[in-house]
């Protein structure tokens, strides 16, 4: 059964901003809570669903969480759901060094979200992807990558907030969540 209200547990207060704001104009009920949750090695899949699962047991009842993964074409897909080591390790300016050896700059961002029903249930995964460029830092840098990702000639942080949320990864991911949502109604 689909549920009216979501409890979206994330640890970072931009994603909660953006998923509040593209769920505002559906009739999804949003809660959330700050639960510090082990994330695995594994597939994108594999690390969404297992987070999921500690998110649930941790509530102990229906839970909503979200994984994000930066996959640089030249790297075979790395460094993906590990991108926040390697931005923390560099920082926003030097980041898109870590391609500088590297012709192809192409990346696609991905967003998984699992939804899993209470502890012991199998999660359901809805993921969105956008294809873009890494770049030099152009725009505010107060949320991850947004700086260094390019998509059609604007980076997500010079973006206006609602254009990302149209053609993001998240804002795709979302709109698989909602559907889902509506099916079950
Ligand atoms: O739209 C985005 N635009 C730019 N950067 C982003 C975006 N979304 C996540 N990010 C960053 C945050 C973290 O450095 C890494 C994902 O890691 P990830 O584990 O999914 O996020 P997190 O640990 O900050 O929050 P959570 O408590 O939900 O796991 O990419
Ligand atoms: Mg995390």
């Amino acid at each position: 059964m689909a549920p009216k209200e979501l409890n979206f547990i994330t640890g970072n207060k931009n994603k909660l901003a953006e998923v509040q704001a593209i769920l505002s104009e559906t009739p999804v009920q949003l809660q959330s809570q700050n639960v510090d949750l082990v994330e695995i090695q594994g597939t994108i899949e594999e690390i969404s669903t297992d987070k999921c699962r500690r998110a649930a047991e941790a509530v102990k009842g229906p839970v909503l969480v979200e994984d994000t993964c930066l996959c640089f074409d030249a790297f075979s897909e790395l460094p993906g759901p590990y991108v926040k080591w390697f931005l923390k390790a560099l920082g926003v300016e030097q980041f898109h060094k870590l391609l500088e050896g590297f012709e192809n700059k192409s990346a696609q961002a991905v967003c998984t979200f699992a939804y899993c029903e209470s502890p012991g249930h199998e999660p359901i995964v809805f993921q969105g992807r956008t294809p873009g460029k890494i770049v030099a830092a152009r725009g505010p840098t107060d949320f991850g990558w947004d700086a260094c990702f390019e998509y059609e000639g604007q980076t997500y942080a010079e973006m206006p907030k609602a254009e990302k949320n149209k053609i993001s990864h998240r804002g795709r991911a979302l709109a698989k969540l909602v559907e889902w949502l509506k099916q079950e109604v």
